[in-house]
């Protein structure tokens, strides 16, 4: 899983490292030495499949580009699939607003939650409250001695990989008040930023690429269990429930891509993966079985569901892009819900990322 081209030192040797090169995110040059807000370098979007288009004219007249099939399921609206790329599965707007909210809310406050793993494991062990940590301006410090600082718990320092972890969350005014002593020291705002993703119901071992059922685990929610359940329909083989197993969540900031990558860690390809998207808008580029098959581009937008089942789970996929740039990253309507004073966080968060979580059945 994840592995990319990257080693290689020929980056357009394959359609799809020149895929996603053409969409990358890069800034243009004319403005580096004036003091104008950089801008992102155009990119001509034209050959990007666009769902939202196709569900219109869809629901208008029942037309269909070529190409582009529809099947109905027990959801309110159609699923797509592609005549080339069989097993692969596209639901447009497949949650409503609402559930988008309640997804963005769990996966930046609950997903990453011990034993749920992050990609800051194996740098900080476990952390505990990461964005109520960044909503209260604290910072991450290691210290030596627990009674250095005035600690938020009376927690013993973690152990993960072997390793002991001394890492606690103050307030941001005790670093700065221990004078001469140099503490390594980091604010939770920017762990939040930089969270990749973090791992849910049987955690996937990166290390070893594969799943590591001996590791401390909670079930994949049971909210998250259904709607999976309702989702997977489309793609199951006759007769059969898809059962969700574990969930990798992936947060993108601006400039993040994810690479070329199958996901080959699961035992019975018949079963699909389920993807959902929420907050900014990306492009997904779906591949063939050899980086060398030239790949299609989609956008996909929060809310969106995509399946890979069957023959599409051989096909290499990933992410080179997301647009957090105001006209196009279509989150707007998000605002309208995230209201509260507890959800302003979450939508300062979203305003500039994207988040998603797949979910897969793993025996
Ligand atoms: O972010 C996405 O839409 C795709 C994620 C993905 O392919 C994965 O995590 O395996
Ligand atoms: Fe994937």
């Amino acid at each position: 899983m994840y592995g990319s081209d990257k080693g290689t030192d020929d980056s357009e040797r394959t359609a799809f490292r020149r895929a996603e090169k053409k969409y990358k995110l890069y800034y243009d040059d004319t403005y580096k030495s004036s003091k104008k807000k950089k801008l992102p370098k155009h990119v001509d979007l034209s050959e990007v499949i666009d769902f939202k288009n196709i569900l219109e004219s869809y629901q208008q007249d029942g037309s269909l580009p070529v190409g582009v099939n529809a099947t109905t399921c027990d959801l309110d609206g159609p699923v797509f699939c592609l005549e080339n790329r069989p097993g692969f599965y596209f639901i447009p707007g497949a949650l409503s607003l609402q559930e988008q909210c309640q997804w963005i809310r769990e996966s930046l406050m609950e997903f990453p939650q011990p034993p749920n793993r992050t990609n800051h494991n194996a740098i900080y062990g476990p952390i505990q409250d990461l964005f109520i940590a960044a909503k209260e301006n604290k910072v991450l410090v290691e210290h030596d001695e627990i009674s250095d600082f005035k600690l938020d718990s009376d927690v013993e320092p973690s152990i993960s990989n072997g390793n002991t972890h001394n890492w606690k969350f103050v307030e941001e005014n005790t670093v700065s008040s221990r004078r001469g002593t140099a503490y390594k020291s980091i604010p939770a705002s920017v762990l939040l930023r930089k969270l990749r993703w973090s791992t849910l119901g049987l955690q996937f071992d990166w290390s070893k690429r594969s799943y590591n059922i001996s590791l401390p685990h909670n079930k994949i929610p049971s909210a998250l269990c259904q709607l999976a359940k309702r989702m997977a329909a489309a793609a199951m083989p006759t007769g059969e429930e898809f059962k969700p197993e574990a969930a990798i969540v992936n947060y993108f900031a601006s400039g993040d891509t994810l690479g070329g990558h199958l996901d080959d860690m699961e035992a019975d390809w018949s079963k699909p993966i389920v993807s959902m998207s929420l907050g900014c808008k990306a492009i997904f580029l779906l591949g063939g079985k050899s980086r060398q098959d030239p790949p299609i581009a989609m956008f996909l937008r929060s809310g969106d569901v995509v399946l890979m089942a069957g023959e599409a789970r051989e096909c290499f996929h990933g992410v080179p892009r997301i647009f957090i740039d105001e006209e196009s990253e279509e989150i707007s309507f998000l605002e309208t819900h995230l209201t509260n004073q507890d959800d302003l966080h979450c939508l300062e968060y979203i305003r500039t990322s994207r988040i998603n979580i797949n979910i897969r059945q793993v025996f």
